[in-house]
């Protein structure tokens, strides 16, 4: 028997290197975040769907048979498509009422609810009758893969929902994970879901979402790192607002443009990620290799690749000069364009030094704070198995909605 409601959770991610080469089949690196999107689901028989997004401030609540007008786009004999279609995006979009032009972030997210709802629905059969509410810690449209936690928590939500994948048996520890073929399964919607939000993702931000931890991903291909050595990051968010759909078509029409000239900076992006790779194994070896020196030349150098295809802006220059007159090497980290920047912390780095960076980044307007890296991707919680800040944060909202 389902449970009547749980509660699943995904990780952000940084991109350590190799974020745009990715989506031109170059490899990429990419560790999961201690920072999360939580997704309470509770199963109704209103005959309705409430979908509440606090922090877009969304509330909707549609009748499932409306949302059934909606199954000529979505018929259940369509079999498994992989991608969405051109007829299912225009019929979304005209449902949500985006009449010409670009989607905004509310209706994006709302689309690719809808989506992700109504193709698993046609998949299974079944349109349940539920609450959704997605919360998340992370910044939103700022590098660190929200909308893949989004899009990878309403996929988990939904096929555990509909029996497609099972409830994890060990459900009532803190948290319990899906099986591997489960997870594949998620991973495959979520990236039918990201290609709603992003265009055309790479996929390496649902896999991350998924599988948590450090991971290698090349052309769909996903590796996972093993033990990634202890590497200290601080994250800072410049604040400024960007759309990674926009900034990976703009790299796209660059590079169409001037093939002969950007094809050799997605190479030797590709070479930095092999060589971050073949470092950071070399360590997990030997940890008294010292190879930060050159993992911070890295940084520097991929930064400047990553304004070559166009991907900079002035609040990350600003970012990375801060962080050099204190010793500290940065770059951008996702699709770039402003959101966050990464800078690597060596081991032994004098925590004064860091604590100067920060003032100095908090001055500019920036937020920041050092993070752990390689939690657990997708997990099911019970209630009573999440830690307490979040607890209340749910039971905020529930205050708010009655
Ligand atoms: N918690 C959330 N609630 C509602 N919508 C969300 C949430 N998280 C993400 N989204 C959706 O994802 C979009 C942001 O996705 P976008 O890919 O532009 O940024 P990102 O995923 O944060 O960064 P990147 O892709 O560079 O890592 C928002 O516009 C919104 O539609
Ligand atoms: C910019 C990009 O490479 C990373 C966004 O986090 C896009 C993608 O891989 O889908
Ligand atoms: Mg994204």
């Amino acid at each position: 028997m389902l449970a009547q409601e749980f509660i699943v959770s995904c990780p952000g991610k940084v991109i350590l290197h190799g974020e745009h080469a990715v989506v031109h089949g170059k490899v990429a690196l990419a560790v999961s975040l201690n920072l999360r999107s939580f997704l309470r689901l509770r199963c109704s028989k209103h005959g309705k769907v409430l979908l509440n997004l606090p922090n877009l401030g969304t509330h909707l609540k549609w009748e499932v048979a409306t949302l059934q007008t909606l199954k000529t786009a979505f018929p259940v004999d369509a079999g498994d498509p992989k991608s969405p279609s051109p007829e299912q995006i225009a019929a979304l979009k005209e449902f949500v009422g985006v009449v010409n032009g670009s989607v905004d972030t509310e209706n994006l997210a709302v689309m690719a609810f809808l989506y992700l709802y109504l193709s698993i629905g046609a998949k299974y059969r079944v349109l349940p009758s539920l609450e959704i509410v997605v919360w998340s810690e992370l910044p939103i449209g700022a590098g660190l893969g929200s909308s893949a936690a989004y899009n990878v928590s309403i996929v988990a939500a939904l096929l555990t929902a509909c029996g497609a994948v099972g409830f994890p048996a060990q459900a009532d520890a803190e948290s319990a994970r899906w099986a591997a073929e489960e997870l594949h399964l998620i991973n495959t919607w979520a990236f039918r879901g990201e290609k709603i939000i992003h265009g055309n993702p790479s996929g390496v931000d649902n896999a991350v979402g998924t599988w948590g931890g450090a991971l290698r991903y090349h052309a769909g291909k996903i590796t996972s790192l093993e033990r990634v050595p202890e590497l200290r990051i601080l994250l800072t968010n410049t604040k400024v607002p960007r759309s990674t759909k926009l900034l990976v078509a703009g790299v796209r029409d660059k590079i169409l443009k001037f093939p002969d000239i950007l094809n050799p900076v997605l190479t030797s992006i590709d070479a930095i990620s092999q060589e971050c790779e073949r470092l950071l194994k070399e360590v997990n070896r030997n940890p008294s290799v010292d190879c930060f020196s050159v993992l911070e030349e890295l940084f520097d150098i991929n930064q400047h690749h990553l304004n070559v295809l166009g991907v900079g802006h002035p609040s990350l220059d600003r970012l990375c000069q801060v962080t050099a007159s204190h010793g500290l090497h940065s770059k951008l980290t996702g699709a770039g364009g402003g959101g966050c920047g990464i800078t690597l912390l060596r081991p032994d780095v004098d925590p004064n030094v860091v604590e100067a960076a920060k003032q100095e980044l908090k001055a500019c307007g920036y937020e920041c704070w050092e993070t752990c890296i390689g939690a657990p991707g997708i997990s099911l919680h019970m209630f009573s198995g999440l830690k307490e800040e979040v607890q209340k944060v749910f039971q905020r909202f529930e205050k708010a909605e009655h």
